[in-house]
């Protein structure tokens, strides 16, 4: 039975993730007056003995600070459904994630700008918020690119001491396989070999909800919200959480939906807002017909690689006891260098013109310029390879090589399992499903059998690649079903899911959901197109200037 909480709120923020504690943070700091509400699903994470250190993050996977997803079964996967760890609790997966802070590449934020025709989401737009969160580790950094007085302290792998014996190894493996080691990635033009750049400081944590105060913020914790209560002209007056109580806003106050790009569109969904035939089916009253919303959902793809050492007895990777010291505990995972680069634009034109074939949604300008189609990294430890049946020992006998790619064309879909909130909604990512990001990932591969069989430095470093049975070490001109059937088998999410209640179609630039009054949508759901970053830094900037925007166009705040 409905139980109505007392007292009208000036803002309710649905999710108490990264997004929605940066705006209760911001919001109250600006105006003290407000009255905030934060509901959020999951525990105050701030006792949680795992989340603070960076050796621990491992721990937090399948804890209660896990959403544990599992992907609907993924067709180019080997029909495999995909593990999607999402973080529950106050500062959302801000306290779960691996810290690494990746701004991404100018172009990307430029292209949505267009998108959407609005240059607040420029890079330009965008790089006063982006340095309003930043303290920037390097006090001689660029000042027109960083911010020195933010809440989140950056550091890279030199600044914050750790001293890995492969660094020099690494670099110039990268140097030969042609590409330039750049000083600073975090500047809008991170193509190069950068040093990796956290928010780990000084090897802790920086939970959210402590570096953005929520002093004076009410917060509610372990509540899940159902629904957004709209009022016959589709104004949102508040919302109604699983167990029945609802929480009202004031008129010309605002609901704020932050729970994440895998909830924010069930949420919308569950309140009406959506596409009225897959609610008509869950016999739910379309009161707002928008059919984008849970679609547009993108992710980057990711896939690791692992190498056998040739001399173990040297100490260089995780698990050897010679690998230790108090400068391998200021971060995570444990490598020197983060990678962006390009591919081919001929081979990738010629991808994109067979999607064209298939769909009129193809995006032909990311073969027009060198755009940050890979990321790619070699870190100094064996972790995961159990998802592709490989059991290695961790004891500093072998490295891996991540890599994503950075702007997949394949999308996906959030749609309802049910109208029970407690039921997790169907998360189709719908990976590798183009040729476009089947040429890209290809080439990533390609790059990194070059970079460790076809280097002096790799090939003094390793002995052999560690392959999962039945297949054999693919070198950079193995055919494409060779390398594909190993993407097949070990692609996964690299946890930068977006765009499932996208600007331009279910938003608009000032984060209004449209058609209605008074609702907006705050965090990565927001994101129409992939960027070539890992989204924290987005969505702090996302967060840090939906504030300014609701504190100039909602006079009544
Ligand atoms: C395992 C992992 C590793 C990552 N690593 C990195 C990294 O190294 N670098 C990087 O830049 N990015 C990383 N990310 C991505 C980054 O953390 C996210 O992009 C960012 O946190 C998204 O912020 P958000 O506000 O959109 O959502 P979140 O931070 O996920 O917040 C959503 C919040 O809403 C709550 N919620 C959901 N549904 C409801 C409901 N119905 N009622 C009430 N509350 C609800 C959730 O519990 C959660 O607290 C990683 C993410 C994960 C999951």
């Amino acid at each position: 039975m409905a139980t109505e909480e007392t007292g009208a709120f000036d803002i309710i923020i649905v999710g108490g993730g990264l997004a929605g504690c940066v705006v209760a943070s911001r919001l109250r700091q600006r105006k003290p007056a407000l009255s905030v509400l934060v509901i959020e699903a999951g525990d105050d994470l701030s006792e949680n003995p795992h989340i603070y250190s960076p050796h621990k993050t491992a721990l937090l996977l399948g804890s209660d600070a896990d959403w544990k997803y599992m992907s609907a079964p993924q067709t180019n996967l080997n029909g495999r459904s995909v593990y999607y760890q999402a973080g529950k609790g106050l500062s959302g997966s801000a306290a779960v994630n691996m810290g690494g802070w990746v701004r991404g590449d100018a172009q990307e934020y430029d292209q949505w700008a267009d998108l959407v025709s609005d240059r607040r989401w420029s890079y330009s737009g965008l790089l006063p918020y982006f340095k309003r969160t930043e303290n920037y580790h390097n006090r001689h950094g660029d000042r027109e690119q960083h911010g020195f007085d933010g809440p989140i302290h950056t550091s890279s792998v030199s600044s914050s001491g750790r001293q890995y014996p492969l660094r020099e190894t690494t670099r110039q493996a990268w140097c030969n396989v042609g590409l330039k080691v750049i000083a600073d990635a975090n500047n809008g033009r991170p193509q190069g070999v950068a040093e990796l750049v956290s928010n780990w400081r000084d090897g802790r944590r920086q939970l959210t909800s402590e570096v953005y105060p929520q002093d004076g913020v009410k917060i509610v914790t372990n509540a899940l919200v159902q629904r957004v209560i709209l009022d016959s002209s589709q104004t949102a007056t508040g919302v109604e959480l699983a167990d029945g109580r609802t929480y009202s806003v004031r008129s010309g106050g605002e609901v704020i939906i932050s729970a994440g790009a895998l909830r924010t569109p069930q949420i919308l969904l569950l309140s009406g807002i959506g596409d009225s035939e897959q609610l008509s089916k869950h016999k739910i009253p379309a009161l707002v017909h928008l059919p984008d919303v849970g679609r547009n959902f993108h992710d980057h793809l990711m896939v690791f690689r692992y190498w056998k050492l040739r001399e173990p007895e040297k100490g260089v990777a995780f698990g050897s006891p010679l690998f230790k010291g108090p400068n391998f505990e200021k971060g995570v995972p444990p490598e020197d260098w983060l990678v962006t680069t390009t591919v081919s634009s001929t081979g990738l034109q010629s991808a994109l013109a067979k999607d064209e074939n298939r769909s009129d949604q193809v995006d032909q300008s990311l073969a027009d310029r060198p755009h940050s189609h890979l990321e790619l990294t070699t870190i100094y430890a064996a972790f995961g390879g159990e998802l592709i049946g490989l059991n290695i020992p961790v004891d500093g006998s072998a490295i891996m090589n991540f890599y994503m790619g950075c702007l997949p064309t394949s999308r996906g879909s959030i749609t309802l399992k049910s109208v029970d909130p407690g039921d997790a909604p169907i998360i189709d990512p719908n990976f590798y499903a183009t040729e476009a990001d089947q040429f890209v990932m290809r080439a990533g591969w390609r790059l990194l059998s070059r970079l460790m069989l076809e280097t002096p430095e790799g090939n003094d470093l390793v002995a052999e690649e560690i392959v999962p049975e039945g297949h054999r070490s693919l070198e950079s001109d193995a055919p494409d079903n060779l390398i594909d059937a190993r993407i097949r088998m070990g692609g996964m999410t690299a946890s930068h899911f977006a765009g499932t209640a996208s600007m331009g179609s279910v938003v608009d630039g000032s984060l209004k959901v449209r058609d209605t009054q008074g609702l907006r949508v705050v965090d990565a759901s927001v994101i129409p197109i992939p960027l070539a970053s890992h989204y924290q830094v987005a969505v702090y900037a996302i967060a840090e200037q939906a504030v300014d925007i609701i504190l100039q166009e909602n006079p009544s705040l």
